[in-house]
């Protein structure tokens, strides 16, 4: 008799977890937003939360699917969000009505290294940013070039070095050597060396902290569970890893600035100024203490932040200049007179004044922008300009740079790499809010400069000596690796490097 019944009770258990699973699917369809058929417990993220796409490729193709539409109901796992598509909408959320929105609302524990600039939010998010914008100004900056400068030369020298050996390189990891260099020094303030030695703590930290991570689809279905339970989305070694890093630091300089004027040193110095009140984000009551956690989750979030996004860029960089050797001829072209006019030294000015690099630069984060998708939460209920939606409080909004990016109606023959698409009279035609690799409104990116500094220089570095040309192992389709949170090559990218011919090295 039992047995009669096992079939039963597991049918029964299928349609009650069928239903359970599909229970908000109707969310949309209420509310007369067009949206794509959502798959029970994944919603429209199924290819991503299998690992089997990339969560940036997954929203581009959301993108791609509603042409017509400026926003298109979706469902992150079975949570109702919503996609917006058209750029005066996008400008309302981001710019015009950011105070609305100022939450990205990845919500998990806010302890330890969950106090960072990236995933505080509210009035934290406010006091952070406020006290960390001045540590990011283009005066500080140049005072810290001499830190990536020096690195960039030892990185020059280990790949003279290698070039002997082959001049096959996988470069993404290639690049990340200088990256990795660059902002442990400015970050922590720290001599690793990571060109002739593999430094396991940091290969450990990229893989806990980079993977894409299945705590997010949790927060997705069930929002703000994390929270709610004390979870962090990083795991406790990453944890310990960057309290004892950053403790030691501050003890090795006695808890004071030093005269190296890295982001350790100012951010020293902001502790010394103890609580400072600023009311330039909105809320007048915006104060935030730094204290030695604060302190370290800063250094993680721009240690994080701030080496595989530069990485990942130039190694697109080098790609596009390897399969288009008209554009590395024009700018090796720049490079070389600038450099005249400055007796060969890669100066910070130099390389401001590099038109063309910047343009190429641009044109490189226009196809390959890293950071996928963007996020914001509502933290009031929201009618959608120019739409009938209103959208209710908490709703996440979600915006693809990637598919904007690649969308013909801004940018025509979108698959070909063309740095004029900056030339100053084209980009100005374009609407605002159409090119957004590093975001947008207050909360874009608070390392737009220093990334790309170190970025511009790598490449100066590179061209001033050697020539990227394609490899027979070099691809003509990049995929995009699926299981990372950031966008990135699948496989890597193969090239060579060579010497330059008409130079003496
Ligand atoms: C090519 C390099 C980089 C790219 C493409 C990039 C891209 C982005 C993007 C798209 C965002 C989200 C912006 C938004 O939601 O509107 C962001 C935020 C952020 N980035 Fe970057 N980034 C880069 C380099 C850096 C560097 C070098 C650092 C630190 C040294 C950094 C630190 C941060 C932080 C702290 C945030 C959060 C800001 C906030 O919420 O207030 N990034 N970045």
């Amino acid at each position: 008799m039992s047995l009669y019944y096992i079939p039963l009770t597991v049918i029964a258990l299928c349609a009650a977890l069928y239903f359970y699973f599909t229970r908000t699917f109707n969310y949309w369809k209420k509310r007369n937003v067009p949206g794509p058929e959502p798959t029970a417990l994944f919603g429209n993220f199924k290819e991503s939360a299998l690992r089997r796409k990339n969560i940036g490729v997954v929203v581009q193709e959301l993108y791609n699917s509603f042409p017509n539409e400026k926003v298109v109901g979706i469902y992150r796992m079975t949570t109702p969000s919503l996609l917006i598509r058209d750029l005066d909408v996008i400008k309302h959320i981001m710019i015009k009505d950011f105070e609305l929105f100022a939450d990205r609302g990845v919500e998990f524990s806010k302890k330890g290294l969950g106090q960072n600039l990236f995933h505080a939010d509210g009035d934290t998010w406010r006091g952070l940013r406020n006290r960390f914008t001045p540590i990011f100004t283009s005066g500080k900056l140049k005072r810290m070039y001499y830190l990536m400068h020096e690195r960039a030369d030892k990185f020059i020298s280990f790949l003279q070095r290698e070039i002997e050996k082959s001049p096959e390189f996988e470069i993404h990891g290639l690049v990340q050597k200088f990256t990795v260099s660059t902002i442990t020094a400015c970050a922590f303030g720290l001599d690793i060396n990571t060109l002739d030695e593999k430094v396991e703590a940091l290969e450990i930290i990229d893989k806990l902290v980079l993977e894409a991570n299945f705590g997010l689809e949790l927060d997705m279905m069930y929002p703000g569970i994390l929270k709610k339970l004390g979870i962090s989305i990083f795991p406790g070694k990453v944890l310990s890893f960057f309290k004892v890093l950053v403790n030691n630091v501050i003890n090795m300089r006695n808890g004071k600035p030093t005269d190296r004027n890295d982001f350790m040193d100012l951010m020293l110095g902001l502790r010394e100024m103890g609580t400072v009140t600023s009311n330039k984000l909105g809320s007048a009551d915006t104060s935030v203490d730094i204290t030695d956690d604060v302190v370290a989750a800063q250094a993680f979030v721009f240690y994080v932040g701030g080496y595989e996004t530069s990485a990942t860029t130039v190694s697109y960089l080098l790609y596009q200049l390897a399969l288009n050797q008209d554009i590395q001829d024009k700018l090796v072209k720049e490079i070389d007179e600038e450099l005249k006019q400055s007796n060969g030294e890669v100066t910070y000015d130099c390389l401001m004044n590099m038109k063309y690099l910047n343009k190429v630069f641009d044109e490189t984060l226009r196809m390959y922008s890293i950071v996928e998708p963007l996020q914001r939460k509502a933290t009031v209920d929201y009618k959608i300009p120019g739409t009938d939606v209103t959208i209710e409080k908490d709703t996440i909004l979600l915006v693809s740079p990637r598919g904007i990016h690649y969308d013909e109606k801004y940018y025509p023959k979108p698959e070909v790499f063309d740095p004029s698409r900056f030339d100053a009279e084209v980009a100005g035609a374009r609407h605002p809010c159409a090119y957004l690799p590093f975001g947008l409104g207050q909360r874009n990116c608070i390392g737009m400069r220093f990334g790309r500094l170190q970025s511009v220089l790598c490449v100066v570095k590179m061209l001033s000596k050697f020539r990227i040309e394609p490899s027979k192992n070099t691809k003509r389709d990049l995929g995009v690796k699926p299981s990372k949170n950031l966008i990135g090559p699948d496989g890597g990218i193969l090239v060579n490097i060579v010497p330059r011919r008409d130079i003496k090295t």
